[in-house]
């Protein structure tokens, strides 16, 4: 096993509560700014739809339909918001077309607002993360910005590349161990995964890490394969720690619409998907899609990515969303 040295950095403290909240407007206007397309294909097409329209009738209703699916919100989401507006229409509590547009802002965050147990990365040590999803949906590149993050957080954190079939991909993770300066522990390309995963676990006991990210492999999410040995990895660093891994991340590439609703049913079928992390919701129109995700398959969004460099994710906020977003 070869485990990359790297030195940890002390954190200085001072003025860190200002910098957060500049750094969360910082987000907030650049996740608005990178959510132009997804705007543009649905809220700013529902706007249209209502200008200078005095009242809700079947018309709009139908071209409120058609809005929303071809916004990627799905037939069942779309169905559920519209019985929603109907529902309130009935009962006199919306009338004005302007006030349509509320009503699915508060409704779209209230589906948003997936129930699930706290995010605390701080719960137990070390708190092992592992990260699935098919090639390609950024699982990578979100490791690196996740271990950035806990690094500037002051945890001590380590990766585990899992994902052994492919030489790039150990490669890949090990640049971007060096980049944010963190070890990462990796065997030979082909070797087994779940030995990989099992030497880590001692690893990061032994040195006292918070947190430990595991890559996976990604090959098409349709072969039986790819599901059996990322169970055993599961089984294997559960045997090493009873209550791990702590969460399973399913990372999804948002601007493939549908494709990422239906890899997201699959692998919760699978596996117990803990919570996802939705890539490329900047210069995608296809952002809608995590609404339709969020409502049928009831997991957290924990984090969104916006961009390719390293503050590009984020924890996922509904309200904030909703807010950027409409
Ligand atoms: N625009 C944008 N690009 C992203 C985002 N996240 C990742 N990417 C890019 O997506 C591409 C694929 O990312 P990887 O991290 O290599 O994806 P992966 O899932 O690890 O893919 P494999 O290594 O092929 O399994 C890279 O070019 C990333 O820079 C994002 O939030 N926005």
């Amino acid at each position: 096993m070869e485990v990359e040295e790297a030195v940890f950095g002390v954190d200085d403290e001072t003025g860190a509560g200002e910098e957060a909240a500049s750094g969360k407007r910082r987000f907030f206007s650049r996740l608005r700014d990178r959510l132009h397309k997804t705007r543009e294909q649905f809220i700013n097409r529902m706007d249209r739809l209502v200008l200078g329209r005095k009242k809700i009738d079947m018309d709009l209703l139908d071209e409120l339909e058609e809005v929303l699916i071809t916004s990627d919100l799905g037939v069942r989401t779309t169905q559920l918001l519209l019985e929603k507006v109907a529902d309130k229409i009935k009962r006199q509590e919306l009338k004005d077309p302007q006030k349509l547009r509320d009503q699915l802002r508060e409704e779209i965050t209230r589906i948003l607002s997936v129930e699930s147990s706290a995010w605390d990365p701080r719960s137990a040590r070390p708190f092992v993360i592992m990260i699935i999803g098919v090639n390609g949906v950024g699982k990578t590149t979100t490791i690196g910005k996740l271990a950035h993050q806990f690094k500037s957080e002051g945890l001590k954190v380590m990766l585990v590349a899992a994902d052994t079939f492919r030489a790039a991909a150990v490669e890949q993770l090990s640049l971007w161990g060096e980049r944010v300066n963190v070890p990462v522990v990796k065997q030979k390309s082909g070797s087994d995964p779940s030995a990989v995963a099992f030497d880590a676990m001692d690893a990061a006991v032994s040195r006292g890490m918070d947190i430990v990210l595991l890559d996976t492999a990604g090959r098409m999410h349709t072969k039986v394969n790819l599901m059996e040995e990322l169970k055993k990895v599961q089984r294997v660093v559960n045997r090493k720690d009873p209550s791990a891994p702590h969460e399973i991340l399913l990372v999804l590439d948002a601007s493939t619409g549908q494709n990422a609703l239906s890899q997201a049913r699959l692998f919760k079928e699978e596996i117990g998907v803990t919570g996802l992390i939705l890539t490329k919701l900047d210069g995608t129109a296809k952002g809608g899609i995590i609404v339709a995700i969020s409502d049928e398959l009831q997991l957290p969004v924990r984090y969104i990515g916006i961009g390719e460099s390293l503050d590009d994710l984020r924890p996922f906020d509904p309200e904030e969303f909703t807010r950027a977003l409409f």
